[in-house]
């Protein structure tokens, strides 16, 4: 199996943030979320890989060919969605669309002319005068029409209604379906990834925290319930993160294989959700920073 994207030792600073020693890949065939609570690196990443931010040291391979994100041959390659707006606001769709399109080599117009119908884009408006919603229509239609074999997508779901959210998830699963296709990106919808992601990648405070298939994480981890007196000093050491309630509490055990054993004649055990999964880590990371 081979990487669209393979991220090494990547370094980057800034005043009060900094990534730290980053190496994870993006498989070829696969969908991959990335998540991550509010200011964990998310979109740092994304634009490290599209070439926008440079990392201070390591680096970054796409389609084997490394630190090549500024190639126009590799760009060419990738369909990119933001929601930071990066079209002429004063353009009509139509104008905007000649403009894009000469700078791909497998501009698919047929393609586009589906995706507009589809996404009910209406060509003669301006940009600006487009719903937040309908921007990021059109920059999925851009990133659909010109034969990408790599999806990189920050927050594509963001502003959309939950009908069209759903539709194109359905798309984004069909779109994988040629197996030479990759996509990545980033969402705080854990519904998205229950939906569509087979690996999951999950970033906190700038450090990766795992780079798992979805499948995986139940065997990874484990939800524990129990009551207070359990709580001694040794027991706690098994959680990445605890939530106490006046008579109990629910602790999160990253090493379900030898947490299992141990707690489950003395508490509940449980398969966390995604959600909790995070909730937990996160929460830990605060706890013992
Ligand atoms: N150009 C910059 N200069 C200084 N700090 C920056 C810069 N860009 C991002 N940061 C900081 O880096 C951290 C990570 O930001 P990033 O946008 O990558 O997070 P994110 O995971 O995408 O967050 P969100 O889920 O809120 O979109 C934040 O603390 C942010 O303030």
């Amino acid at each position: 199996m081979s990487d669209s994207i393979q991220l090494n030792h990547l370094h980057k600073n800034y005043d009060r943030f900094a990534l730290r020693d980053l190496t994870f890949s993006i498989k070829e065939g696969y969908i991959t979320g990335l998540i991550g609570p509010n200011g964990a690196g998310k979109t740092t990443i994304i634009k490290m890989i599209m070439g926008m931010v440079h990392p201070d040291q390591g680096s970054i391979s796409i389609f084997g060919q490394e630190n090549s994100s500024d190639e126009a041959s590799v760009k060419d390659r990738i369909g990119y969605v933001s929601d930071e707006n990066f079209f002429y606001e004063q353009l009509t769709l139509k104008q905007m669309k000649k403009v894009i399109a000469p700078f791909y080599s497998r501009w698919d117009e047929e393609a586009y002319r589906k995706y507009l119908e589809l996404f009910k884009l209406p060509e003669l408006k301006k940009i600006k005068e487009l719903s937040k919603g309908m921007k990021m229509k059109f920059s999925l239609a851009v990133a659909l029409s010109h034969g990408s074999e790599l999806l990189i997508m920050d927050e594509p779901t963001a502003g959309l209604d939950p009908v069209f959210r759903r539709e194109l998830l359905e798309l984004l699963s069909e779109h994988i379906q040629d197996e030479k296709k990759s996509i990545l990106f980033s969402t705080h919808n854990t519904a998205d990834l229950d939906r569509i992601a087979d690996y999951i990648v999950f970033i906190n405070d700038g450090r990766l925290v795992f780079n798992e298939t979805k499948e995986a994480l139940p065997e990874k981890y484990m939800l524990v319930k129990g009551g207070k007196e359990l709580l001694d000093r040794d027991v706690r050491k098994w959680f990445t993160g605890i939530r106490e309630t006046a008579h109990g509490f629910e602790g999160l055990v990253a090493n379900r294989m030898e947490g299992e054993p141990y707690f489950k004649n003395i508490a509940i055990c449980e398969t966390p959700t995604l959600e909790e999964i995070m909730y937990f880590t996160v929460k830990g990371s605060v706890m013992h920073a």
